[in-house]
């Protein structure tokens, strides 16, 4: 089964597909294959050519129309291209004919991302949960896969009699899900242990879109060496840190990116990492303001934050990369996917006090600009949330003092 991870072959040349939709507008679409594309990237695959289609809804047979697949066969064959990627998620039935028309390698949004998480993937625990989706997002899948082996029955010998290959191999990757969630169940119970063990101080999870410069933020405020990279998913695995902030020891957590068009149950796999979320105190969200689509990657990550975890909980929003972020002037002719492109950075920063006064904070954590601010911002909300639950205790305080 491992052949389904797939990292290896993408150091290959990439098109890119995408519908433009009732729902997609032409601008969105633009703005989900640059993303698209990055991924790639971040798999290893240089995208060379992207397409587009316009309709009222997928073709259910090929994706795109038939014309468009021809179009597309053309290039791939012209350009000896090995891999096609669609942005959104394909049914078995596209797959399969769609695979069979282009005869290259065919891979969409959810799949290159499950890739990205196998090659990153470093502890057992990563391992166990990227494998987990990834076997999740193959079960409905087999029909591709596997009806090559339907004909080889009494080849395998685990086979139940009368079931066709299908069945046995459907059974196989239930019992193998089966197992990745018992595992995981373990490697959880030693977590909470862990967690537990971390004592009385308040936690601080910091959550954000993919690549928003959460570890980079995490390495200023506790030092540490958090690998920082400019890839998507650079962190799979929570680290988690103590910081001292004055006198006030917490603890910091650096979570998995989120991204748009994850599926739930695929979000479900990453259950223990997630526990983290789940179990701060407070949540530090962290944004890419230079990103020309940060306000849609809030709405992603606070969608995700609803689905994972019912709880309300007090979260800090920290707008962060404001030395890159680019005014674009009203009457300039200006062609970009920008919604901001007639706002300032004072102005954005205004709109976004009013709303959110003083929750949220702007600065850079690449050059360090507004750190120290944000530092007495947790400073004031962690000690808050220690008062509130040990009204009687300055236990936290008193430790670090004798240290
Ligand atoms: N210009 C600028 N770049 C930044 C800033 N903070 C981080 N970066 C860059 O953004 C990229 C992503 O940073 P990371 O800290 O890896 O981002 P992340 O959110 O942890 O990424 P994931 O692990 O993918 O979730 C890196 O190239 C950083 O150098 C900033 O304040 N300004």
């Amino acid at each position: 089964m491992k052949e389904f991870i797939i990292s290896e072959a993408l150091t290959e040349k990439a098109v890119l597909v995408g519908l433009i939709t009732p729902e997609q507008n032409e601008q969105k679409v633009k703005e989900y294959l640059d993303e698209l594309a990055f991924l790639a990237d971040t798999a290893g695959a240089e995208a060379v050519k992207k397409f587009y289609q316009k309709l009222d809804y997928p073709n259910p047979v090929t994706f795109v129309g038939t014309g468009k697949l021809q179009e597309i066969k053309e290039y791939v064959i012209e350009n000896e291209i090995g891999l096609v990627i669609f942005d959104d998620e394909l049914s078995p039935k596209q797959l399969r004919n769609i695979e069979k028309e282009l005869q290259v390698k065919i891979l969409d949004r959810t799949s290159l991302i499950l890739d990205i998480f196998a090659s990153r993937a470093q502890t057992a625990n990563a391992k166990t949960q990227v494998e987990l989706a990834q076997y999740k997002y193959m079960l409905p899948r087999l029909t591709r896969l596997w009806t090559h082996l339907e004909r080889q029955r009494g080849g395998v010998g685990m086979r139940g009699p009368g079931e066709t290959q299908l069945e046995t191999d459907k059974r196989i990757i239930l019992d193998k899900i089966a197992k990745l969630k018992r595992d995981l169940v373990d490697i959880d119970k030693q977590k909470s242990v862990q967690r537990k063990n971390r004592g009385k101080m308040v936690r601080v999870a910091l959550v954000g879109y993919t690549n928003v410069g959460k570890s980079t933020l995490m390495n200023q405020l506790s030092k540490s060496d958090v690998f920082a990279e400019n890839k998507l998913f650079a962190t799979l695995d929570t680290t988690v840190r103590k910081v001292i902030v004055e006198n006030l020891p917490f603890l910091l957590s650096d979570t998995v990116g989120f991204i748009r068009k994850l599926p739930t149950e695929l979000v479900e796999s990453f259950k223990s990492t997630l526990d983290e979320v789940r179990e701060a105190d407070l949540l530090v969200h962290v944004v890419d303001i230079s990103h020309p689509t940060f306000e849609e990657q809030i709405e992603v990550v606070n969608k995700t934050l609803a689905e994972i975890d019912k709880t309300e909980k007090p979260m800090i929003m920290v707008f962060n990369k404001v030395d890159a972020f680019t005014f674009v002037p009203k009457d300039e002719d200006d062609l970009t996917p920008r919604k901001r492109e007639n706002i300032d950075l004072d102005e954005l920063k205004r709109t976004w006090m009013n709303k959110l006064q003083d929750n949220c904070i702007f600065i850079s954590a690449k050059e360090r600009t507004n750190i120290d601010a944000l530092k007495a911002l947790l400073y004031e909300r962690v000690k808050q949330i220690h008062i509130t639950r040990f009204p009687y205790n300055d236990f936290l305080f008193q430790q670090y003092d004798e240290e």
